[in-house]
């Protein structure tokens, strides 16, 4: 039987999806279910790593059951993640050990705090091109070993094991067998050395984190073992952030070439080809991909809350039936009379690039006794445009390129009011796949390109149909003055969780 197909699970921080893509890069199968985030704590979030794992495996079969698709026409599988996020295992039972520590979560802060006060600042962005977080996988493995000493006791006795999620997948999809990365996740951990390819041992040393439980560095594009799929063995070509993954959707191979995605957050990310390029103002260095023993190297602003706050108008408040009617309202906001000059700054869990603020939490400025919802779920939107601006700004600064447009994708990219609205704000042309999936098609095409059904990436499809929102000049100065305003609502936001 032809091998028709490659399949693409993409574990999102809201949904694992499965996704089924053809020789053209046509869409010919997809399914999705939602993840339950646990909110334990103020400022926690956290997964069952179990439910993941087995929301995919059914997800796997699903889709092929839904479209008719024998096993045997899947020539190879890739997967693709939610970055960051930590899971602890126990290798002899196969079972996680504590809930999964989601990127966004905060409950590690004070692991951070303690490497700052020790000045490992320079050391450590030197090492990993991160800033120290709590948002990187290092100091969520040191806060899971300080909190339950029956971990520390398995680390010693060579059971426990660590992976970010596409590990954990490739974990129980081979039954144990693989236990592997690829360099993309690596570089989220705060534990891999982006210079010389290794997980770094004086790091390890400084967090006390026993290199056992790391997974095997590998390049994006690589054989990572294979699984029984309704029976038949599909081998497993390729494993990727989801972030680096949605650039190699967009098939941003040249240095220069950008892409913002809105998710549970926004990651804007630009190749810088086979050099790891230095910031000096809070972007990460980080790598985009490894092909063929090659390493592509990228600079990223990560913006810890967009599609998210989103979720918070139609979840935490209530103020919305669904995350698609958030355009609708921020429209009718925009005409209402008199304009509520209002801004909210989404800093649920924190604010990362370029501010890297952990303590920061969210406020709204300029409510009047007129202030309705919809003005509140503008406000929301146009939040995810600001901190755009935030990054694009810094971005061009550390790198003296300009753009004349940014393709962006992700489920919160579907928002019409969020298009004119960026356009106006950054003056530039906003351009957009009509199917939003970059991700699952970055790693569509990783997975094969290792089997070899795409031989090169000169043969990979064209990229799908990209629709264009042009920006109108004569908002330039009162988008300026919106813009001094956020920065205003940032800056006593700040100030708040200082002082109070
Ligand atoms: N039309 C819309 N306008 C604004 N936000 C949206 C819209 N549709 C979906 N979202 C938001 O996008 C997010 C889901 O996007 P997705 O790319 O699936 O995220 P993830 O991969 O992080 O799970 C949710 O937070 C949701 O609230
Ligand atoms: O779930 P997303 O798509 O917002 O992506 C999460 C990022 O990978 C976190 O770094």
């Amino acid at each position: 039987m032809t091998k028709e197909y490659v399949m693409a699970i993409d574990q999102g921080t809201t949904s694992t999806r499965v996704i089924l893509y053809d020789k053209n890069g046509n869409t010919v199968g997809m399914v999705k279910k939602e993840l339950p985030q646990i909110f334990q704590e103020p400022g926690w979030v956290e997964h069952d790593a179990n439910q993941i794992w087995i929301d995919t495996e059914w997800l796997m079969q699903q889709v092929l059951t839904k479209y008719d698709i024998p096993a045997q026409e899947i020539d190879s599988i890739g997967i693709t993640n939610q970055r960051e996020t930590t899971v602890l295992w126990d290798r002899e039972t196969g079972e996680p050990v504590a809930p999964a520590i989601v990127w966004q979560s905060k409950q590690s802060n004070i692991m951070a705090d303690k490497l700052k006060e020790n000045h490992l600042e320079e050391k450590i962005y030197d090492k990993t091109g991160l800033w120290i977080d709590s948002y990187f996988s290092a100091t969520k493995i040191m806060w899971l070993l300080d909190q339950n000493s029956e971990l520390k006791q398995l680390m010693d006795e060579d059971r426990l094991r660590f992976g970010t999620i596409d590990s954990w997948l490739l974990w129980k999809l081979t039954r144990g067998k693989a236990h592997a990365t690829d360099y993309t996740n690596a570089s989220r951990t705060m534990l891999f050395n982006i210079h010389t390819l290794q997980w770094d041992p004086e790091l390890l040393d400084l967090y006390g984190i026993n290199p056992n439980l790391l997974p095997k560095v590998k390049n994006s594009s690589d054989d990572f073992g294979e699984t029984i799929l309704k029976g038949v063995p599909i081998k497993i070509g390729a494993l990727a952030g989801d972030q680096q993954a949605a650039l190699f959707g967009h098939q941003a191979f040249k240095p220069g070439s950008i892409k913002s995605t809105y998710g549970t957050g926004a990651f804007i990310v630009m190749n810088t080809g086979d050099q790891p390029k230095v910031s000096k103002h809070g972007l990460l260095t980080t790598i985009a991909y490894g092909l063929n023993g090659k390493i592509t190297y990228a600079l990223e602003g990560s913006i810890f809350v967009a599609g998210s706050a989103v979720q918070w108008l139609e979840e935490g408040m209530d103020i919305i039936d669904n995350s698609a009617m958030s355009a609708e309202y921020a429209y009718q906001s925009s005409q209402s009379v008199p304009y509520q000059d209002i801004y909210l700054v989404p800093a649920f869990t924190g604010l990362g690039a370029p501010y890297w603020d952990q303590k920061i939490r969210g406020a709204a400025f300029g409510l009047t006794r007129a202030t309705r919802n919809q003005d509140l779920v503008r406000a929301t939107i146009e939040s995810l445009a600001y901190q755009t601006k935030d990054v694009l700004d810094v971005m061009t600064v550390d790198t003296g390129l300009t753009r004349t447009h940014l393709s962006i994708d992700g489920g919160a990219a579907a928002n019409e009011y969020l298009h004119e609205f960026m356009a106006d704000l950054l003056q530039i042309k906003i351009t957009r796949p009509r199917k939003l999936e970059m991700t699952a098609r970055g790693i569509a095409y990783l997975a094969g390109l290792q089997s070899g059904f795409w031989s090169s990436i000169d043969q990979l499809p064209d990229n799908p149909e990209m629709l264009t929102v042009d920006y109108n000049e004569e908002h330039k100065q009162t988008m300026q003055k919106h813009y001094e305003n956020w920065q205003k609502s940032v800056k006593a936001a700040q100030k708040f969780a200082y002082h109070r």
